[in-house]
């Protein structure tokens, strides 16, 4: 449904996104992750045809976004970082306003309106002015216009920031159950948004793709980095961690008690390879004579692969930079007028 091939968006001297590569199946949630100035609003603009992509292509449906604009259009939905909301409408007649100048025929207007309203849970407030919403209520009506004209296709730019945590869960629910009808790309920098609401995952760091899977098979990549934490008594902590490191596969011990002490040490064990560790351990132990109170597998977490991939991206990055050199950032801001326009 949604093609994106070697996509690069340079601001004067900032590249804010280079070379990404995607794409989304019909009727999947994708989740676009990345940290602060990743480059994730730049990506979405491009997609949503807001702004032009310096290099590269976006299909949607089989329309370029540039060549094929008003098709395009058509058939995707946007909520921007920012909705632009007219306050002084009220929730019904913005939606009506939105639906006329997404091409909505007028003759199917109101039927589209109560639709969106329904879906967004927003009907009982459709006689009230939209500067008199919340917060979480004004985020409803951003994902009402952006669907209230049908879109095969919905993205959505950091939906849930500034909701409280009872609005999250609403707007993460009112997202899957779209997922149903709509092909959806969500981007975020939260991460248990991702894995609560995405079958998949793409995640973007300083404006490059350092992986797309989904979260479960990001965690299986991960498998290899199994540790265990232990809590042993009999010896001291060092004794402990030198027999322990001494055991094929094992890559770090750290002791997290005090090294000194004699009764329950906590040790933390990291392996280095896909193999369990966990009946040799427990054998080197009881090997030993020392007693074995706990030892509890621990499973990385999405949030494990975010760093690990970040962080390894950042160490590339240092080596081969052997005198990073201070560019100022770009303030150019034609690409934003554009928008407005
Ligand atoms: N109009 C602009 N002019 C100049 N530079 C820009 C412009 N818009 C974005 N940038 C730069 O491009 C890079 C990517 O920004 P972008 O807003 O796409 O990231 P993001 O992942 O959405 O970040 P955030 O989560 O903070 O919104 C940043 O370095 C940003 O400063």
């Amino acid at each position: 449904m949604i093609e994106v091939e070697h996509l690069s968006k340079v601001y004067g001297s900032t590249t804010a996104i280079q070379d990404v590569d995607f794409s989304v199946q019909k009727g999947e949630i994708l989740g676009f992750l990345g940290p602060n100035g990743a480059g994730k609003t730049t990506t979405m603009r491009i997609l949503a045809g807001y702004i032009p992509a310096t290099t590269g292509t976006v299909r949607v449906a089989g329309f370029d976004v540039h060549e094929q604009s008003l098709a395009v259009r058509k058939r995707i939905g946007y909520l921007p970082e920012n909705p632009p909301l007219y306050g002084d409408m009220t929730v019904e007649s913005f939606l009506g306003f939105v639906a006329s100048i997404k091409g909505v025929k007028p003759g199917d207007r109101r039927q589209r309106v109560t639709w969106a309203m329904e879906r967004c849970q927003l009907t009982e407030k459709r006689k009230v002015l939209i500067r008199k919403l919340s917060k979480g209520f004004k985020q409803r009506v951003g994902i009402a216009q952006a669907i209230v004209h049908d879109p095969a296709v919905i993205i959505l730019d950091e939906p849930t920031v500034g909701l409280d945590p009872k609005q999250i869960i609403e707007v993460r629910n009112l997202i899957k159950s779209l997922a149903e009808e709509h092909t959806i790309i969500l981007s975020t920098h939260i991460l248990p948004e991702v894995s609560m609401t995405c079958d998949r995952v793409t995640i973007i760091n300083q404006g490059r793709v350092v992986a797309t899977n989904t979260p479960e098979n990001l965690l299986a990549d991960l498998r290899g980095n199994l540790s265990y934490q232990l809590e042993v008594a009999g010896a001291e902590g060092t004794a402990i961690a030198r027999c322990l490191q001494s055991l094929p596969g094992v890559e770090e011990v750290e002791i997290k008690s005090h090294p000194q002490q004699q009764e329950r040490q906590q040790i933390l064990v990291r392996s280095n390879q896909l193999k369990e560790l966990g009946q040799q351990l427990a054998q080197a132990i009881v090997t030993q004579g020392w007693d074995l109170y706990e030892m509890q597998r621990l499973r990385p977490t999405l949030e494990d692969v975010f760093l690990n991939l970040i962080t390894s991206e950042v160490v590339d990055e240092e080596i081969v930079t052997e005198s990073p050199q201070e560019t100022p950032e770009a303030q150019v801001d034609d690409e934003e007028n554009l928008e407005n326009a």
